[in-house]
């Protein structure tokens, strides 16, 4: 694709920028004490979204780390190409690893960035970048969908739940690796949600996960027993105080397009109060619970800043009106196995899942350092998602706490 004169007369300003930044990267890295380095030469091309392709490599000196976690690092899938636009992930990813590494070493350190074109908008909440312009759905269209997937299965609402946790977990596990993030709890709700939650459950003990199921109260859909004895995945009545030091991400499959937009009952109370509160990071099934279908958190929970803020929303068959207030990380949408005319028959348009693959990825955010961990979304987006890497430690009087009793027998 040739490059028009106006965009050639804005090379310097990006290369200037991409330098800036990556300098400012190193330093900070440095600062913490993690590294110290520098900007190796780069190569600057056009990407096909019109957007400048930036490559560099950072050179580090790691106080620790071991050759094979470093290989783990960057033999990570790319993500989807001109969606990639926050750029700093692959970055992101290793510096998460950077705390764990053991020994000495030097790590080159390769950096993609994709620049903005000037006058582009930035990315996360209403203006998050997405390849689907309209792709949002009302809950009666969801509820409809669901209720058609189901028919179209024969009735069958476990085919259904096994098919819907298929596409989730393929995009959790692009998110959260196994060797990063191995123990996943899993909190499930009474309905068609925390049945895909059991199976998303299961498709993880497959994939070499260590995932636990919590339920708050029974499941009409779920043998609690089955899940212990025939997969051998813990099931939890109550939510473990230890639950930041045991787990890494927690699957928010409590409510979807079920919930009735009002208070959460009372069974729920406890887990939902974790699920707002949590510092781990969090991957909701569908919609974030709690959530109204169409507006998102309500203004007394914004207020209150009572509402989940997940890192990872996996929209099922079409995105729903609320996850316009998404600013999370990344947003996939995973199929719901119904024809592809479905939705387009109603006039939305629904991503085609790339190969074999049943997730795409619709949009992703850029994230920030803030003092607490890392910030997804714009600055002074309301509900930018807090993912902060070390959780909250607190020292616990084991005499005044039952719960921890009961996880120690
Ligand atoms: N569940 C079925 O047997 C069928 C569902 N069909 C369609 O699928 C959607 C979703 O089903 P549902 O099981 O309701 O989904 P959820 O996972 O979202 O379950 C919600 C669950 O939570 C309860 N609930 C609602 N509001 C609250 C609240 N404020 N606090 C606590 N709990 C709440 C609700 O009672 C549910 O149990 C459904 O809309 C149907 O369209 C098909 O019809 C096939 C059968």
């Amino acid at each position: 694709m040739p490059v028009s004169l106006h965009h050639v007369s804005y090379r310097p300003q990006i290369i200037r920028l991409g330098r800036l930044i990556l300098s400012a990267i190193l330093q900070a890295l440095s600062v913490a004490g993690l590294v110290c380095g520098r900007v190796n030469p780069y190569s600057l091309s056009k990407h096909s979204s019109g957007c400048y392709l930036m490559e560099a490599v950072l050179s580090f000196t790691l106080p620790n780390f071991t050759p094979g976690r470093v290989m783990a690092a960057f033999l990570q899938p790319q993500p989807v190409p001109g969606l990639y636009r926050h750029s700093f992930r692959q970055h992101n990813l290793c510096r998460r690893r950077l705390v764990r590494f053991s020994s000495s070493r030097t790590l080159n350190l390769n950096v993609r960035m994709l620049s903005d074109t000037p006058g582009q908008q930035g990315q996360g909440g209403e203006n998050a970048q997405s390849n689907q312009p309209n792709a949002y759905v009302t809950p009666e269209v969801a509820q409809q969908a669901m209720i058609d997937a189901i028919a179209l299965a024969g009735d069958d609402v476990q085919r259904v739940a096994e098919l819907c946790a298929i596409g989730f977990v393929e995009a959790l596990t692009q998110c959260y690796k196994v060797s990063d993030a191995p123990a996943v709890f899993v909190v499930c709700g009474p309905g068609l949600t925390g049945l895909i939650g059991v199976y998303t459950a299961i498709k993880l003990k497959e994939k070499g996960y260590d995932p636990a199921v919590h339920f708050s109260h029974p499941s009409k859909y779920v043998d609690k027993s089955s899940i212990r004895k025939k997969y051998d995945i813990p099931v939890y009545e109550f939510v473990p105080t230890t639950l930041e030091f045991y787990f890494q991400v927690i699957v928010d499959a409590l409510l979807g397009v079920g919930f009735d937009g009002g208070d959460i009952h009372a069974p729920y109370w406890q887990v939902f109060e974790m699920l707002i509160s949590t510092r781990r990071p969090i991957a909701s099934i569908d919609v974030p619970s709690g959530w109204d279908l169409t507006t998102g958190p309500r203004p007394i929970d914004r207020t209150a800043a009572t509402f989940i803020k997940p890192e990872l929303l996996v929209s099922l068959g079409a995105p729903k009106l609320c996850s316009k207030m998404f600013a999370g990380a990344f947003h996939f949408v995973a199929g719901l196995h119904l024809p592809q005319s479905y939705f387009e028959e109603k006039g939305i348009s629904v991503p085609v899942f790339p190969g074999d693959s049943h997730t795409v990825l619709l949009s992703s955010s850029p994230f920030q350092f803030t003092e607490n961990g890392e910030a997804y979304g714009k600055p002074g987006q309301f509900n930018a998602t807090l993912y902060t890497k070390n959780p909250r430690r607190q020292w616990v009087d084991i005499d005044d706490d039952m719960d921890l009793w009961d996880e120690l027998d």
